[in-house]
């Protein structure tokens, strides 16, 4: 006998108010990052001075509530600008456009207040945990002294559903495997109670139930109204949980998609090369498309897209397409409409 499905009033009173309260928070850009460029000061032979470009008009929103994943070859830009958000860029590094957090200016004395409080990065290099310092004192960071006994409680229980041995508390660094190093890092980010989590590429070395474990915290996060930034190359783990994918391009963004329009064909992707890199995954038949995103030296006066583009026009190689809105998505092609 097939039993009914049973409606729990109360349950579905308090799931029904979490999604608006999900919704109303959603609407609130955390971070914004308005027309961003950044260069490297690089010194040649002598005394000769340049300045390679390697990000330029690039604008994304954060919302709270929300995943924002970032794709995008190798190159383009994606974890310089974590690093921009976070200022942790080097000195030979020159920045401009507009930065916003929550509502005020982000200076940089500001990106180093909130910097590993209320903005956090898991980084993409394992090199960022310190050679000397033991992975406990490290993950909880420096908290008070009456915190201390909590926060190795909480550190206690993220360890056991990451499969790190308590052991793993008394390591250094170099004693940890790769894999391992990645379930620290997504615990550091995990225990604190930062509002703006930016991971870079934090699931490569992971296995599946890991790294299913590993999008389910960030989901988590997301739930509780933090504003989750996650760098990625893997876009099928990015669109099980994410709620746009911003897709980077030789350091700016050519479209912002919300994670339906990945459905069936994508032919609700706005951009040539976002559905490129759809139809480039196993599922899709991984039709690649010819060539490689310019180099930072190369000057392209038109589309950055154009030599790769099989739908450019004329108008295509004059001036660089506007950013613009397009169902519900942003996108930076003369042909989208
Ligand atoms: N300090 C630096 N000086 C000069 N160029 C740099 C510097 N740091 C990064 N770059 C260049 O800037 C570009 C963007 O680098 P970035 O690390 O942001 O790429 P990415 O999108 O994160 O790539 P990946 O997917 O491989 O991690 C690259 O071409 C890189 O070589
Ligand atoms: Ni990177």
């Amino acid at each position: 006998m097939g039993s009914k499905a049973e409606i729990n009033p109360k349950k579905e009173l308090s799931t029904g108010l979490e999604a608006v309260a999900r919704e109303r928070k959603k609407n609130e850009a955390l971070l914004t990052v308005e027309d961003l460029s950044l260069s490297f000061t690089q010194y040649m032979s002598g005394l000769r001075q340049t300045e390679l470009k390697v990000i330029s008009n690039l604008s994304i929103q954060a919302y709270k509530g929300e995943i924002l994943a970032i794709v995008g070859s190798s190159g383009s830009g994606k974890s310089l600008l974590a690093h921009a958000i976070l200022g942790i860029l080097p000195l030979n590094a020159k920045l401009d456009g507009k930065m916003e957090y929550d509502g005020k200016k982000l200076t940089q004395e500001r990106k180093e207040e909130l910097r590993g409080k209320e903005i956090a990065l898991i980084p993409q290099a394992i090199t960022y945990l310190d050679p000397l310092m033991k992975i406990s004192n490290q993950v909880i960071g420096s908290v008070e002294k009456e915190k201390e006994g909590l926060m190795k409680k909480l550190q206690g229980e993220v360890f056991q559903r990451y499969g790190l041995k308590p052991e793993v508390e008394g390591m250094l660094p170099h004693e940890l495997s790769g894999g391992m190093t990645r379930r620290v890092l997504v615990s550091t980010a995990v225990i604190s109670s930062s509002k703006l989590i930016i991971a870079d590429e934090p699931t490569p070395g992971l296995d599946d139930k890991t790294l299913n474990e590993t999008l389910s915290y960030f989901k988590d996060m997301a739930d509780k109204g933090c504003a989750v930034i996650l760098i990625t190359h893997d876009i099928e783990a990015a669109l099980k949980i994410s709620h746009k994918i911003a897709v980077f391009y030789a350091g700016t963004v050519l479209e912002v998609a919300n994670v339906e329009d990945f459905k069936n064909n994508g032919e609700n992707l706005r951009h040539p090369y976002t559905r490129a890199l759809w139809n480039a995954l196993p599922q899709n038949k991984f039709q690649a498309i010819k060539g490689h995103q310019p180099m930072q030296d190369e000057v392209i006066d038109g589309c950055i897209f154009y030599d790769r583009c099989s739908k450019k026009k004329a108008i295509c190689s004059r001036g660089i397409p506007q950013l613009k809105q397009v169902n519900g998505g942003v996108v930076r092609c003369n042909n989208a409409s």
